[in-house]
């Protein structure tokens, strides 16, 4: 491909476990250029060929840049979002952390510009099925936990995925409180997170990558839903199939379930 027709991204957070493995994917796919990383530390390293910005101002000011794919943590990766669409630049977003009421702000504003953009808390294709699979399961199934696995280096608890998971669920499930009307925790956070009286369990143990469980439970039955990530190429073709589509959005999507075919 002409380097003229490739998509220039721009990678924040490029140290990372995600953003490490996402410089690799992008270095290596045809269609893509890798023309900046944004470290909040380092400005000399490790990447030969691209510049290193530690200002992301001097960064969109001074690089063309189609798309900035983002994985740092919930504080940068608004900052980050921000910027991007102040330059008119598209945002791939994985950066966990956002609420429903910021992606729509962000989206007000990315509407306003016809700017396309995506945050999408799981790109592995089999984490998205799980949470599709688990949005249907919940209409017939009111009674359900998440459990979420992750290493043990993870910053936020729960993570994007297990709340996206039970925002998608809610819309089958509606609001019902669980467990015994007087049950009694005597360690307290036993039972987990409270999210629409449904519960969800974090998980963080060396050794681990990303995985989540959903259980159902009815009379009699019980039905099991899990997906393991082990190892983060497993997220790649989502961030790459993110960037391509984000190309021809003018919107800001929330969730690689909305994109998929
Ligand atoms: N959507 C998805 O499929 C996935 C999302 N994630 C999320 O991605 C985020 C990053 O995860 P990891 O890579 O495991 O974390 P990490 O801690 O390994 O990497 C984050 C990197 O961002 C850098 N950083 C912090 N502030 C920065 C700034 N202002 N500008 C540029 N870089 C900055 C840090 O120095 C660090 O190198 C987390 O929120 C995590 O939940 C992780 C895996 C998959
Ligand atoms: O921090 C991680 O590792 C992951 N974070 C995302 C999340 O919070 O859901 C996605 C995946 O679970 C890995």
């Amino acid at each position: 491909m002409n380097s003229k027709d490739k998509i220039r991204v721009a990678v924040a957070g490029p140290r990372g476990r995600m953003g490490s493995e996402t410089i690799h994917m992008v270095t290596n796919a045809p269609d893509l250029q890798l023309v900046a990383a944004i470290d909040h530390k380092h400005e000399e390293i490790a990447f030969p060929d691209i510049p290193v910005y530690t200002d992301i101002d001097a960064c969109f000011s001074t690089e063309q840049i189609d798309v900035l794919i983002d994985f740092t943590n919930p504080q940068a990766g608004k900052m980050n979002l921000q910027k991007a669409i102040n330059y008119g630049i598209r945002p791939v977003i994985g950066t966990s952390g956002f609420s429903n009421d910021e992606v729509i702000d962000y989206r007000k504003q990315m509407e306003q510009k016809k700017l396309g953009g995506i945050i999408a808390p799981n790109f592995a294709i089999g984490a998205v099925l799980v949470m599709k699979f688990s949005q249907m399961a919940a209409k017939y199934f009111p009674d359900a936990e998440i459990i979420e696995l992750h290493h043990d280096q993870k910053k936020d608890a729960p993570s994007g995925t297990a709340i996206k998971t039970a925002e998608l669920m809610a819309k089958t499930r509606g609001a019902k409180k669980q467990g015994a009307p007087d049950e009694k925790e005597t360690i307290q956070g036993a039972r987990g997170a409270d999210f629409d009286g449904m519960r969800i369990h974090s998980v963080r143990l060396p050794g681990l990558i990303a995985h989540q469980e959903v259980l159902f439970g009815g009379k009699g039955e019980l039905l099991t839903l899990r997906h393991d990530s082990m190892d983060r190429a497993s997220f790649m073709h989502g961030v790459h199939y993110a960037v391509k589509t984000a190309m021809n959005l003018e919107t800001l999507v929330y969730g690689l379930e909305n994109i998929l075919d």
